[in-house]
């Protein structure tokens, strides 16, 4: 299966495969948090959902709960290789210092595609060094991702600058700010350029702090979306 990132993918996130028939009224996609579940590669092996997933296997030094080392990659390998894994994400440390390039390029051979990704869960960086982080992703990356903590507005307003910079240089990324200030970015964002958005079935079970439901997601960005000025209207 094959996941398109020139439009906006609404990802159901989730540690369930389960999930995956009640994701898909509003769902693109669903990322499998691999890390968060019990038997991943058992429930992997078992997936005959209709929804492409993105499988992420998160670190504990990212914000996850995988264990760092060789079989959290091995897994992501596994992962690459299975036909309903549309994407991986591999996180842009991971890719600096070298321990992740395996994965990639094996992802590559396979032409599953590679979302790249950074999350800070202590603070929005300042506006260039977001920038930098995009660019720099996307050199690896089919999609450039960044996730930050907003303590408020204004950080936010920096997170759209710089997706709306990126996306204006021609880079495919995903960004969203976490926490209570940042929600609303997750809607928002779209519209910016950000192409994945990242929601639970269910608000308890969450994959980072700030997200909306799911169906409230697809509301917010499919309202929005229908909302913004059609091409040629006003839009730079
Ligand atoms: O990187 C992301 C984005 C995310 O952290 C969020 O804030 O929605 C949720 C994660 O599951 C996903 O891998």
């Amino acid at each position: 299966m094959d996941i398109d990132f020139s439009s906006f993918v609404l990802a159901a996130a989730t540690a369930d495969l389960s999930d995956e028939p009640h994701a898909r009224d509003h769902a693109d996609a669903v990322e499998f948090r691999l890390d968060m579940a019990s038997d991943p590669l058992d429930a992997l092996a078992a997936y005959d959902g209709d929804l492409p997933l993105i499988a992420t296997n998160r670190p504990t030094w990212e914000g996850g709960e995988a264990a760092d080392g060789e079989d959290r990659l091995d897994a992501l390998r596994t992962a690459a290789a299975h036909d309903a894994v549309a994407a991986i994400d591999v996180e842009l440390a991971a890719l600096e210092d070298g321990d992740a390039t395996d994965v990639v390029d094996y992802a590559r051979d396979r032409g599953t595609a590679v979302v790249v990704s950074t999350h800070d869960f202590a603070e929005t960086p300042h506006r260039d060094t977001m920038r930098e982080l995009l660019a720099e992703a996307s050199r690896w990356g089919d999609v450039a991702k960044l996730a930050v903590t907003a303590e408020g507005a204004g950080d936010v307003l920096d997170l759209l600058g710089a997706t709306w910079d990126a996306t204006t240089a021609g880079e495919t990324v995903a960004t969203m700010a976490m926490g209570e200030a940042g929600r609303h970015s997750r809607a928002v964002a779209p519209l910016y350029g950000s192409r994945i958005g990242y929601a639970p079935v269910d608000p308890a079970d969450a994959t980072a702090p700030g997200q909306y439901d799911l169906a409230t997601l697809s509301g917010l960005v499919d309202r929005l979306r229908s909302e913004r000025p059609k091409a040629g209207e006003s839009e730079a």
